[in-house]
């Protein structure tokens, strides 16, 4: 079993990463717990709910199912999963489990940030992207105006990533989880970068995903342990997200995967850190990658205004002024103070000089 520890300021937390591991969980907690919720989605409950269930020796264990998708990270769920957690009589001693992806990971552990001011919860992450999820304590919910503009930065007391259930992700989220592996490369490691961009996603091992998801694990918690408040290098981790953010909130959230619209952000962060810092990156081999490995990209001209609008009411955002993570070059981040108006201008251009759709 692969160990990382987090240090956090509310308290410092283990990521377990091994296969099988979703039936260990009862050894791993450290004290006993009034009681248990499960918060899963329909895809993940078809799959792995009893596994978790059957684990535990009592019978205080309930699970709540929500819709799976990006859409399920709603006020209205977030209020649906507080009903359930009083009905069960949860109480200040009780557990959540958040079983799934990042969805499921940030609404829940928001559930468990607030229900009756704070209870513990454990991250069990089920797909790619959750690697990144599931770390550094961020949970939240959307507002239709953007992505987790309702949210709090609260940890949980444990990761328990079983990787053997990466094995039922479709396709789509594979290369949805990728988009991350690829940002945290970029920021941080250019070896990573050169190995990511030499496979295709297509007949991938075990092996190597793990690999993979572990490399980015290592340098997430590197820039949360040193912000866990994001109040400096940790915005680095949002390299992509400026556009990505913007375009699922416009297009109706789980239209695109979180990664995919990472992914076009990505393009986006090269075409203006090019522009902008005069830098040389990779440009070629990752579009060719994407391509390859059939990453989708709807952007279009029509859309430019709404998006700036939205990218204006972005957490990173400060009296109008855009704070957009660009690249010096691979490995080489920087937080770059952006007008809305060049914003825009440079968003034209990506489309109009067709790098976004090459
Ligand atoms: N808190 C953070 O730091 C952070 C970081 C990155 C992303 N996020 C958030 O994470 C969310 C995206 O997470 P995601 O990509 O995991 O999406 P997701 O949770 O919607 O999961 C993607 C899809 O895969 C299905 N699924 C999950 N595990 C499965 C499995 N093992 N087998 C088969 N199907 C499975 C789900 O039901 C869903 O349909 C976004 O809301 C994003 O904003 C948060
Ligand atoms: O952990 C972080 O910090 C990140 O920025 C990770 C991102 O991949 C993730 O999508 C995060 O939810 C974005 O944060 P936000 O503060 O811009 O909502
Ligand atoms: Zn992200």
């Amino acid at each position: 079993m692969e160990r990382l520890v987090v240090n956090s300021s509310l308290q410092s937390y283990t990521i377990y990463m091994e296969e099988k591991s979703r039936f260990k969980i009862p050894k791993l907690l450290k004290k006993e717990y009034s009681s248990i919720l499960i918060i899963t989605d329909t895809n993940v409950a078809k799959l792995y709910s009893n596994d978790i269930v059957s684990s535990f020796p009592h019978d205080k264990v309930y699970v709540v199912v929500v819709d799976a998708g990006e859409q399920t990270k709603s006020l209205d769920t977030f209020y649906y999963l507080h009903t359930k957690a009083i009905e069960y009589g949860l109480d200040r001693e009780s557990l959540i489990i958040a079983l799934g992806g990042g969805v499921i990971g940030d609404l829940a552990g928001f559930v468990a940030a607030t229900f009756m001011r704070g209870i513990d919860y454990v991250q069990m992450p089920t797909t790619i992207l959750a690697h990144d999820s599931s770390v550094g304590g961020k949970v939240a919910i959307n507002h239709e105006k953007g992505k987790n503009l309702i949210g709090s930065f609260y940890p949980p007391i444990l990761v328990l990533y079983d990787t053997d259930t990466l094995k039922t992700l479709p396709a789509r989220e594979v290369r949805s989880g990728f988009a991350e592996i690829i940002k945290e490369a970029m920021l941080a490691d250019s070896d990573l970068f050169d190995r990511l961009m030499s496979v295709s996603l297509e007949g991938l091992t075990l092996e190597a995903l793990n690999l993979f998801i572990y490399s980015g694990l290592q340098i997430k918690i590197k820039l949360v342990e040193a912000d866990e408040k994001e109040t400096g290098n940790r915005k680095f981790l949002n390299l992509g997200h400026t556009l990505g953010h913007a375009l699922e909130a416009k297009l109706g959230y789980g239209v695109l995967t979180h990664g995919e619209a990472v992914a076009i952000g990505l393009l986006f962060m090269i075409y203006v850190s090019e522009r902008e810092l005069g830098a040389s990156l990779p440009t070629e081999t990752l579009i060719k990658w994407f391509k390859k490995n059939g990453y989708i990209n709807p952007l279009t001209l029509d859309m430019v205004d709404e998006l700036v609008e939205i990218i204006l009411h972005d957490k990173k955002t400060v009296n109008q002024k855009i704070q957009m993570i660009l690249l010096r070059n691979l490995a080489g981040p920087i937080i770059q103070p952006l007008e809305a108006k060049k914003l825009k201008s440079y968003l034209q251009g990506f489309i109009v000089d067709g790098i976004s759709k090459r």
